[in-house]
């Protein structure tokens, strides 16, 4: 397990590259029949991939469960994000068996034993991205797939930040914990993603890029709003990002992206937006 303590923005005002990088970047996510698993000190939110091949693989495939969590089982005190970005697959939850597709969704409430993960072709593997964090009552697993996401079309062509937020783990969704989750897609030619900017003191935010083509990349915009740096982000790689910190991306071609939040609240709205002008 990658275990990440957070820095505070004084700190990241003296970061290199490299130091930026080993503190928020989750360069990889997926690994044949494997489970990898970052753990941020953020609100103590982890990130898991999982990439079943040729066979299936457990949640806790790998992991000393009580050493690293301090439960009998992963999801003893967590709930959980599930999204599928690629191949068919299955996700078996305490037996009972939820087929995904490429961008279903699937949550997966506090008190599950036992989650494992299959494809359906070993040629074309399904990848599980997973948010995580702790939760103290138990709700209802449920399979979201886009068509009962709520849709928020926002930004526009002549500032090339044409896209729709489709919010999945959402109060307006179903219940959960602290955790929401969703999936905003870009349109061709539109490269931004949530600009103008905003903070949210109170919650952290996890992205995850992908369908970034291979020779592409996303410039993912960190850091207080008076003092910004990026990180230059490639395809299926995910950027942790502190309640202080903007999180936005300018990409050199259009992309998919799956942000997570947790913390104080669910207001998706409860947002300090930063005028473009005041960004530094
Ligand atoms: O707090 C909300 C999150 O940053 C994202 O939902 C923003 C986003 O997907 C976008 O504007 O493109
Ligand atoms: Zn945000």
């Amino acid at each position: 397990m990658d275990i990440r303590y957070s820095a505070n923005p004084e700190h990241f005002k003296r970061f290199t590259t490299e130091e930026m990088r080993k503190e928020f970047l989750i360069e990889k996510l997926f690994e044949a029949d494997k489970v990898l698993v970052t753990y941020s000190h953020v609100d103590r939110m982890c990130a898991f991939g999982c990439m079943p091949v040729s066979r299936a693989v457990a949640l806790d495939d790998g992991i000393d469960c009580y050493h690293n969590f301090g439960t009998n089982y992963i999801l003893e005190r967590r709930e959980m994000g599930v999204f599928n970005v690629g191949g068919a697959g299955t996700v078996k939850c305490d037996g009972t068996e939820y087929h995904m597709g490429f961008e279903d969704c699937l949550y997966i409430t506090k008190g599950t034993k036992e989650v494992i993960f299959s494809s359906d072709d070993p040629e074309k593997p399904a990848k599980f991205y997973m948010a995580s964090a702790p939760a103290h009552c138990s709700y209802t697993t449920t399979f979201i797939p886009m068509s009962k996401a709520n849709h928020r079309p926002c930004g526009s062509p002549e500032t090339a930040n044409d896209r729709v937020i489709n919010q999945f783990i959402h109060p307006d969704v179903l219940k959960t914990c602290q955790l929401s989750m969703g999936l905003t897609q870009l349109k061709k030619g539109s490269v931004w993603n949530t600009m103008p900017a905003h903070t949210h003191e109170r919650r952290m935010e996890l992205y995850f890029y992908f369908e970034i083509p291979e020779d592409q990349a996303v410039f993912h915009m960190m850091g207080t709003p008076q003092e910004t740096r990026h990180i230059v982000m490639h395809n299926e790689q995910a950027v942790i990002g502190p309640s202080w910190s903007i999180h936005s991306g300018c990409g050199t071609s259009n992309y998919t992206f799956i942000w997570a939040m947790v913390g104080e609240n669910q207001e998706f709205d409860d947002m300090d937006n930063i005028a473009i002008k005041d960004l530094r």
